[in-house]
């Protein structure tokens, strides 16, 4: 099978500092595919490097057969990839409809032009109200985003991603600052997302993010110290010693 995100040998260095080691990675259609390792190991500068919000000094990135390691943010989501970020990156005083909408808006072609018919906006609003249905936040739509709890926007971050209707998702730490309410709630919300959508995460949340995982790879300085199904890299002596020991 061809895999829908592939990196090969890739490197990132911020001054002396080199993050990202020669990383090689492969992740197939329908993945659950859990990236772990300590503080500063590299996860989220990875997550960058995919979205193309930094550009690597060195290596391949492929998405969906196509090299997009040139290619600016905004043309891999038009090619299919979407994420949310560790920290809460929503507009407050708009509305929860709103927000959506213009996840949606970003991913059309519509973006730079006015408004089309009417018709097309009543498609997009019903949309936007279909996915925040999709993530129990119908009832809020019409709320401005600041009078809403931080699991709600998480939950609401979640869903501005999915409305993208991304081939492939990068979720970083989804469950992060959150009550076991709310981690119960994202953990179920995560388990509905379609198998079509290939999804990669970074969770410090072992026992949500275990469960969740077919395949995990650990990360240390940068570099890929082991990856493969969740019972190899939870069975391996490495794992505890990098880890999950720490
Ligand atoms: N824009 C930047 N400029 C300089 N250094 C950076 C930048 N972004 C990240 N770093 C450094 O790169 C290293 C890796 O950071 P990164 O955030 O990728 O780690 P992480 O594995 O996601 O950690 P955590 O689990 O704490 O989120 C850290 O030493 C960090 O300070």
């Amino acid at each position: 099978m061809n895999p829908v995100l592939e990196l090969s040998g890739l490197s990132k260095a911020f001054g002396g500092l080199q993050v990202t080691r020669g990383v090689d990675l492969r992740v197939e259609q329908g993945e659950r595919h859990l990236l772990i390792g300590p503080n500063g190991a590299g996860k989220t500068t990875l997550f960058n490097l995919i979205a193309g919000d930094f550009r690597s000094d060195s290596g391949r990135i492929s998405l969906l057969g196509r090299d997009v390691t040139r290619l600016p943010t905004a043309s891999r989501a038009q090619h299919g990839l979407a994420r949310t970020y560790q920290i809460v990156t929503l507009f407050g005083k708009d509305t929860l409809l709103h927000n959506v909408m213009l996840a949606l808006l970003g991913k059309s072609p519509r973006r730079w032009r006015h408004w089309g018919s009417l018709s097309d906006e009543r498609t997009m609003t019903a949309r936007a109200h279909a996915v925040l249905e999709a993530v129990g936040l119908g009832h809020k739509a019409a709320l401005p985003l600041q009078q809403t709890s931080y699991g709600e926007k998480r939950r609401l971050e979640i869903a501005m991603a999915l409305a993208q209707e991304p081939q492939v998702l990068l979720l970083d730490e989804p469950l992060a600052g959150l009550s076991a309410e709310e981690r119960d709630t994202i953990r179920q919300l995560l388990g509905q997302i379609d198998r079509k959508i290939t999804i990669i995460m970074i969770e410090h949340d072992m026992e949500v993010a275990l469960a969740f995982a077919d395949r995990i790879t650990l990360l240390h300085y940068g570099e890929v110290i082991l990856g493969g199904t969740r019972e190899q890299v939870v069975n391996d002596p490495r794992t505890r010693e990098i880890y999950l020991g720490h």
